[in-house]
């Protein structure tokens, strides 16, 4: 069984900290509490059979961690993690002995983006409307990339408190007439049972675009003509096909009221951050959308809304800046390692 760490605040260095996507595997090397990191190659999911193999290949020929820092898509629970959006399955007891390693952590990848925020600064956001971040307030991190995840970061007590959370799988629902004529054609995913309960993940990710883009089309009796989730981003963009920009603007609507969800629920005051792979590279689109609009739009608390502040995470690597952050000064942030803490 995995054991706890309530007994010690401190993370023996050097410490590799790694984000698993369901792409991409990014791997850097924490050595000391303020030093630079050192950032290895990338290693790409699909070339290695296991996690174990991809460290072996891209870290252990250049450093010897004592201790592994993961994040990982989807919840952390018993002693074997398989990852949501790619074949790996995180054994860290089998990591401990197979890399030699004192201890492994692993994290959810958006509790991760929630602890970059304390350190993100102007130029590595881009605002969304007005509002301003109260300090020491709740913020939220949501993003669309492969899937759609979400944490929220709670201050008590001088100390940061990340919340992991499936918030990707929360409802959304049709609220205009056109919202209406587009939902009894949208691809249901997950086997939603007769009612069509469309969850947050079904639309706002890659996937969930192409999805909402080939609603839309459905719609109008139209043929589709994409079906990468980049197509139909650069078509609305660049203004040359209308059903792509009509999607891309409603892939913007619902992420402004999911993000507004969030934001009622912990009561963001500190703002809510727009990470992951699609928010980044849609910004400008993002900024003239009907987004904030959405976000504000939940009577009768438009006032309160108003004030919150929204942004674009343009840091490069949010979810390593924040388990840098952890790894360096685990004392300063609450972060819950029951289950989770595995020691040789
Ligand atoms: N220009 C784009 N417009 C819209 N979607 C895009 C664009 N480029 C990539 N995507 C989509 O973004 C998703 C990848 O998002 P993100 O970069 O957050 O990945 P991830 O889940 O962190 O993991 P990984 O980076 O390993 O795939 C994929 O669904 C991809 O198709």
């Amino acid at each position: 069984m995995a054991e706890t760490t309530t007994d010690r605040d401190f993370i023996r260095f050097p410490t590799l900290i790694g984000d698993i996507g369901g792409t991409n595997a990014r791997f850097s090397l924490v050595s000391d509490g303020d030093g630079p990191t050192r950032r290895f190659a990338n290693a790409q999911t699909a070339d290695f059979a296991t996690i174990d193999d991809a460290i072996a290949a891209t870290v252990l020929p250049e450093a010897r961690p004592r201790s592994a820092v993961l994040a990982v898509a989807g919840p952390v629970q018993g002693d074997r993690v398989p990852l949501t959006n790619c074949s790996w399955v995180v054994e860290p007891r089998r990591m401990i002995e197979r890399l030699g390693l004192d201890e492994v952590i692993l994290l959810n990848d958006f509790e991760a983006q929630a602890l970059s925020l304390p350190g993100l600064g102007p130029d590595d956001l881009v605002s969304i409307g007005g509002g301003e971040s109260v300090p020491n307030a709740a913020q939220v991190a949501v993003g669309p990339g492969t899937g759609l995840g979400a944490a929220a970061l709670i201050h008590a007590r001088g100390t940061w408190f990340p919340v992991p959370g499936e918030g990707g799988h929360i409802d959304l629902a049709p609220v205009s007439e056109r919202d209406f004529q587009i939902w009894p054609h949208i691809d249901e995913p997950f086997g939603s049972g007769p009612y069509r309960r469309i969850a947050g993940e079904t639309l706002l990710c890659g996937a969930g675009l192409v999805r909402l883009y080939k609603a839309v089309v459905a719609a109008d009796g139209a043929r589709s003509r994409f079906d990468d989730p980049a197509e139909v981003t650069a078509a609305a963009m660049d203004g040359s096909d209308g059903h792509a920009e009509e999607a891309l603007s409603l892939f913007c609507v619902h992420l402004g009221r999911l993000a507004g969800n969030l934001a009622l629920a912990f009561m963001a005051r500190g703002g809510v951050f727009l990470a992951g792979g699609i928010a980044a590279r849609i910004a400008p689109f993002l900024a003239q959308s009907g987004f904030r609009d959405a976000f504000i739009d939940k009577a009768p608390h438009q006032a309160l809304m108003d004030k919150m502040p929204t942004s674009v995470v343009i840091h490069p690597e949010p979810a390593l800046a924040g388990l840098t952050a952890y790894a360096r000064h685990p004392e300063t942030f609450g972060v819950a390692t029951e289950g989770r803490h595995w020691r040789r």
